[in-house]
């Protein structure tokens, strides 16, 4: 086998490559269409002799053999979703649909001296995350989706696994039917009953805050090990994001330790601290009455799906309707960052928050009718962001990736060691920081540059560079952020406006800053006026000095004129009247 490399995300094979599974079915590979943290994704068919096609229902994951996740993901799938066992639980529970991807085999491939495993599953579509950039999931598509998510943990549950990162980005729809949603990336579950023996109640402080940090569930910032309980808390906090567009600890998310408090005093003051949350257009009754009895569950506790399930109800029947965006729920997004707000004002050991009135559900088409308003800037997180990206990312703003520990990618793991990798999971990494980059940070900092030279194709990317003074300085902020607008999303802000108008007309940013703003601080020779853009400390610059100059210059004038009129009118007095005669 070859040595484990420093680089987890494997070399990649050539389209027409033929792999043989452990059950030796030959599978071919067609076009890498994904690549993760360490695999890569291809399309691929069972029809070794053909060009395998664009509209292939199966893929295949690909790892360097020695890597973890994707061992762990196997394990997974081969444990718990053998496609014989689902559908004895599909009939047992009468359902006609069951949202984990089918696997259909694995083994292990060798190439150019290389080793690798791939796995086959289902092709899907595109996830949640970039859907509900495209505009906000109506109130009854998350009570829905809800449901469907409770009947895929119950499954994974009863199969001895707790998923532990159920975020939009991890729910997959169908490739060929958008309105089924999967739950997919198992290659971080955990297997919280090996045997049927439940793992015990151990808090490890050490192993504290793993998780999508958002979303995580209080026994996981904790240290404890995921447990049924905590898969159920992590959806009701999607839930209630996914509902109002934020959540009342956006503004810490930097500090782990201020985000268990702020989600334990929403726990602990439940129903109240989830329906103040509720507006007009989107109760979250439903949600709060659904963490009210998470609350409830021990940690060893099974949960009563079905109840759960009941909680949820709202009436949607069919698939899931994930096609029409959504206005809406921004006024409760506004409310749960407020609230973040008026908590952090009022000390953060307070009790319950005063509850309001819950808000009247509103039909569904006066939601539909509902408008949008945009979540204010400052509570979108803003990971570093590829433009097109960054005009999405304003819509439906992207949870962190995963804290979890990941399966050591360069560990090796051997298909023998059946009995195997849960045990050893526990220690097998310790929460990593938060990458910096990926937490909201203060607003943004004015950065120094003395003197910035303009040139007719300088690019966008030079507003960064500017710092800028007082109240141009704010607006210069502000633009800052709005990079990341989203054209053709709604807006209030005159700036933005015309900054996606004009993107709409075709102009590029750096045109319309151009024209809009970067005239205003240049001289006549087309340098920045450094008295804008100078930052604090800053010397004065050249342009300064000139403008000093002409003031001189002027004062000098008038001064010489004035002195010529008084000598003109003393002029006057002597000679035009010599006899001093009055008139
Ligand atoms: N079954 C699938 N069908 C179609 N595309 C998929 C499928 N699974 C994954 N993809 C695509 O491939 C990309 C990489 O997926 P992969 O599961 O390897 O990584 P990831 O989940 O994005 O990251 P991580 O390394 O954290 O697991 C995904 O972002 C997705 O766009």
């Amino acid at each position: 086998m070859a040595p484990p490399r420093k680089n987890a995300l494997p070399k990649e094979l050539p389209e027409g490559f033929i792999l043989s599974d452990t059950e030796k079915k030959n599978w071919r590979l067609g076009r890498k269409i994904g690549e993760g943290g360490f695999g890569l994704i291809y399309l691929a068919s069972q029809d070794v002799d053909r060009r395998v096609a664009e509209d292939a229902d199966f893929v295949i994951k690909l790892e360097y053999q020695e890597n973890g996740p994707l061992f762990s993901e196997l394990k997974f799938y081969q444990r718990a979703a053998k496609p014989e066992n689902r559908q004895k639980w599909l009939t047992r529970k009468k359902l006609d649909f069951l949202g984990i991807p089918t696997y259909w085999g694995s083994g292990l491939a060798e190439c150019n001296g290389l080793s690798y495993r791939f796995m086959v599953m289902d092709r899907l579509g595109s996830d949640l995350q970039k859907v509900w950039k495209k505009g906000h999931p109506k109130k009854t598509t998350v009570l829905q989706l809800g449901q469907e998510l409770v009947d895929v943990l119950e499954y994974i549950h009863e199969n001895e696994y707790v998923h532990a990162d159920i975020k939009a980005a991890n729910l997959m729809q169908g490739h060929r039917d958008p309105k089924k949603v999967y739950l997919v990336d198992y290659g971080l579950s955990y297997r919280y009953c090996p045997d049927g023996v439940h793992k015990e109640y151990k808090e490890n402080p050490k192993k504290g805050h793993n998780g999508t940090i958002e979303y995580t569930s209080l026994d996981a910032h904790k240290g404890l090990n995921p447990s049924r309980r905590s898969d159920l808390q992590i959806l009701g906090f999607c839930l209630l994001h996914w509902l109002c567009r934020s959540l009342p600890w956006d503004g810490v998310l930097r500090n782990p330790a201020q985000v268990e408090e702020a989600k334990t005093r929403l726990m602990e003051n439940l129903p109240d601290s989830v329906q103040q949350l509720s507006v007009s257009t989107a109760s979250t009754d439903e949600v709060a009455a659904f963490l009210l009895y998470v609350k409830t569950l021990g940690y060893q506790e099974k949960p009563d799906y079905k109840h759960l399930k009941k909680l949820l109800a709202c009436g949607g029947r069919g698939g899931l309707d994930l096609s029409a965006p959504q206005g809406s729920a921004a006024e409760s997004s506004t409310k749960a960052a407020d609230l973040h707000t008026r908590e952090k004002k009022a000390g953060r050991a307070r009790g319950a928050p005063k509850a309001k009135p819950t808000a009247t559900v509103m039909d569904e088409e006066v939601q539909e009718g509902a408008k949008s308003k945009p979540v204010p800037t400052q509570y979108i997180r803003a990971p570093p962001l590829t433009k097109p990206q960054a005009q999405k990312e304003k819509a439906f703003p992207a949870p962190r990736r995963s804290q979890r520990p990941r399966p050591d990618p360069v560990q090796t793991y051997q298909d023998d060691s059946e009995d195997d990798s849960e045990d050893e999971d526990e220690d097998k990494t310790r929460p990593r920081p938060i990458p910096e980059c990926y937490l909201r940070g203060p607003p943004i900092a004015p950065r120094t540059q003395s003197k910035q030279k303009t040139k007719s194709k300088q690019t966008f990317r030079k507003r960064d560079d500017l710092t800028v003074t007082s109240a141009r300085q704010e607006r210069g902020t502000r633009l800052q952020r709005r990079k990341h607008a989203v054209p053709g999303c709604d807006s209030q802000n005159h700036d933005d406006e015309r900054l996606i108008h004009n993107h709409r007309a075709g102009y590029s940013h750096q045109q319309w800053w151009d024209r809009n703003l970067c005239h205003e601080h240049r001289d006549s020779s087309g340098d920045w006026d450094n008295s804008v853009l100078k930052g604090p400390g800053q010397e004065a610059g050249p342009t300064q000095r000139t403008g000093l100059l002409h003031w001189l210059v002027f004062a000098g004038v008038f001064l010489s004129l004035g002195a010529c009129v008084l000598g003109f009118l003393e002029f006057d007095k002597v000679h035009l009247n010599p006899f001093n005669l009055e008139n």
